[in-house]
């Protein structure tokens, strides 16, 4: 079974096509990466995926099921975890709170044993705080749970972010631009940590990124858009080496000088 399948998936804005008819397969257990230039739909597509857009056109399955025009709710329920360019983060909660924020979906505490904190509800409490400082553990920053998210290095914010995807414990994980704003340290850092929750914990990952350098050395498989549509799609060495997608970045007749 595929952890994902991505049938003709089409969305417009108005009179722009911004992702046109899109096909791709994502197996379990791979580090897939979607590349492309500016505006060419990457973003468009995870918001797809994550059902903020329903497409116009086409299918998606996760896991073998069907979740076209599911809420973002819903797939979340489904095992897609998500991170976004831009961090979004609880900036004036701690490290531990933002991780607890994100374990909501799997906290089930009737509403009135959580009003009237009852033992059933302090336990689970007692329980999601283990579970949080297990997570805060694994990913590194355990020894920064009380601090405030905002106070965090760059990077370390970055984890944080990625910290609270898992909680929900997705067995699918889409990273936006996860190096965007890192130093090339804290770029080598990431790459050993996407490796692990792949390796460890079975994570399939997609990752949307445009360090090429990063993308290069950490994909099984690359796919490639330009103007919404897929231009290639293969390993990083086919796609490093295909004409279509040297003019896609450097512009029309690259290819010829660069082959
Ligand atoms: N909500 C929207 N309404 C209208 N147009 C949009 C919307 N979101 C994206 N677009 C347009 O769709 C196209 C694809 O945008 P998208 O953000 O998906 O590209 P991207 O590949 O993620 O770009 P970048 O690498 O710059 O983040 C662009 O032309 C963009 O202007």
């Amino acid at each position: 079974m595929k952890a994902l399948e991505v049938q003709q998936v089409t969305k417009r804005f108005g009179g722009l096509v911004a992702v046109n008819s899109v096909s791709l397969e994502v197996n379990q257990g791979e580090i897939f990466s979607v590349i492309g230039p500016n505006g060419a739909g990457k973003t468009t597509f995870f918001n797809l995926l994550t059902g903020i857009y329903a497409p116009d056109g086409g299918r998606i399955l996760l896991f073998g099921k069907d979740v076209t025009g599911f809420s973002p709710d819903r797939i979340a329920k489904e095992g897609v975890g998500r991170t976004f360019q831009n961090i979004r983060l609880f900036g004036a909660m701690t490290v531990l709170e933002n991780i607890l924020v994100g374990m909501h979906i799997h906290i089930h505490v009737p509403y009135f044993h959580a009003l009237l904190r009852t033992p059933l509800a302090r336990r689970e409490e007692r329980r999601a705080k283990e579970e949080a400082e297990r997570l805060l553990d694994y990913v590194g920053l355990l020894h920064r749970k009380d601090e405030l998210a905002k106070n965090l290095p760059y990077g370390e914010q970055r984890k944080l972010e990625i910290a609270r995807a898992l909680a929900l414990k997705p067995r699918l994980l889409l990273l936006d631009e996860p190096a965007a704003g890192m130093n090339p340290r804290e770029t080598e850092e990431l790459q050993a940590f996407i490796g692990r929750l792949r390796d460890e914990l079975g994570i399939t990952i997609v990752l949307i990124e445009h360090d090429m350098r990063l993308v290069m050395r950490i994909s099984d498989r690359i796919a490639v858009l330009e103007y919404g549509a897929k231009i290639a799609e293969g390993t990083p060495e086919e796609v490093r080496k295909n004409p279509r997608v040297i003019e896609a970045y450097l512009g029309k007749g690259a290819a010829g000088g660069a082959a």
